[in-house]
């Protein structure tokens, strides 16, 4: 996992034009409790898929960068795994990658769910994000289309009393609602600024490390009460077959699952592969639209054993120290 080097990519554009009056730009996260839906309201407010999502807590493990562009801003969005209270080796880095995240950016978006009552993971982070003085922290108070006006306005309340917040927005990532208002909001407390990638970007990670995140979300399907956190995807080759025909081009790629023991294999695999076809024919499917080409995907899965607990096994899986 890379350490993020913000004052690296806050040079500005080479070739840029003279940058609009007031233009603002700079790079936010979210954070809040596993599962508060941060991936997928980063997600809605770049207009597609960069970060996988599942309702299982702890699906994101890297951090993805998702680029918002809009007429006088450009939020870069890093996405972060939810703060929680590490179990295992991989927890551990997870957690301090989070908190090297927290200092370097310029604004912090604070998640809380409308539709569950605050809890002490929310308490616990609101005083982790207190301590960031110069960060303004805006709170926002996520999935408000899976309750009644009422409580979210109630939700709203009890955040005010959790902490200092440079400002408090409802949002849907879901119905959409509010979603303007909240890119508004976070924008707005962005520093002054040119943009720092180029129109129409949307994401600055590698195909590779998107595919294997796709492979990743299609494996977890139907299997996450077995496998919940056991499983890791690296793409081995992608590789583009030569054509001159349009709406010919191909992408070759080859992929490993890896999983902690041998019965987890089996599960991944299912019956006679049927569950690891399925899983590709998923995959395939979301990696096509990703690319905007057709795709064959090679799956194999393998056993590492308890790779979340072994160091060497992290590194070769690209979890490397620093995280
Ligand atoms: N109804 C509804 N569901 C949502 C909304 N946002 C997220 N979800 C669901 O909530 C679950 C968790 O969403 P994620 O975006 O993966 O949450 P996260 O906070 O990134 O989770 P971690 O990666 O575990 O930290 C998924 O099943 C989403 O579909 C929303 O606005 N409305």
């Amino acid at each position: 996992m890379d350490e993020l080097d913000l004052d690296r990519l806050r040079a500005p554009l080479p070739g840029a034009t003279a940058v609009p009056e007031g233009f603002r730009s700079g790079f936010a996260c979210f954070v809040g409790r596993p599962n508060v839906g941060k991936s997928t309201l980063m997600n809605a407010l770049v207009g597609q898929k960069v970060a996988i999502t599942s309702n299982r807590p702890q699906t994101t493990r890297r951090t993805v960068r998702g680029i918002v562009h809009r007429e006088d801003a450009q939020l870069i969005v890093v996405d972060t795994p939810g703060l929680h209270k590490p179990r295992t080796l991989l927890g551990e880095r997870l957690d301090s990658l989070v908190r090297s995240t927290l200092v370097e950016v310029d604004m912090i978006g604070f998640c809380v769910p409308a539709d569950e009552p605050i809890g002490r993971g929310d308490t616990y982070i609101a005083r982790e994000l207190a301590a960031q003085r110069d960060t303004p922290v805006v709170a926002l108070v996520t999935k408000t289309d899976k309750t009644d006006r009422k409580r979210v306005a109630e939700q709203l309340l009890a955040v005010q009393e959790l902490g200092e917040w440079a400002d408090i927005v409802p949002v849907s990532a879901e119905s959409g609602e509010n979603l303007e208002e909240a890119a508004g909001v976070l924008c707005a407390h962005l520093p002054e600024g040119p943009p720092l990638y180029p129109d129409g970007d949307l994401t600055d990670e590698p195909d590779e490390m998107l595919v294997a995140e796709l492979v990743r979300e299609a494996s977890l399907e139907g299997v996450r009460d077995e496998l919940p956190h056991s499983i890791a995807v690296v793409v081995d080759e992608m590789t583009d077959r030569p054509t001159t025909a349009p709406g010919r081009e191909f992408t070759d790629i080859y992929a490993s699952l890896y999983v902690e023991r041998s019965s987890q294999k089996a599960i991944v695999i299912g019956t006679k592969g049927a569950r690891l076809r399925h899983v590709g024919i998923e995959a395939r499917r979301q990696i096509e639209a990703l690319l905007g080409r057709r795709v064959y995907l090679d799956l194999r899965v393998k056993v590492a054993k308890d790779w979340q607990r072994d160091p060497k096994q992290l590194r070769r899986l690209g979890f490397d120290q620093q995280t």
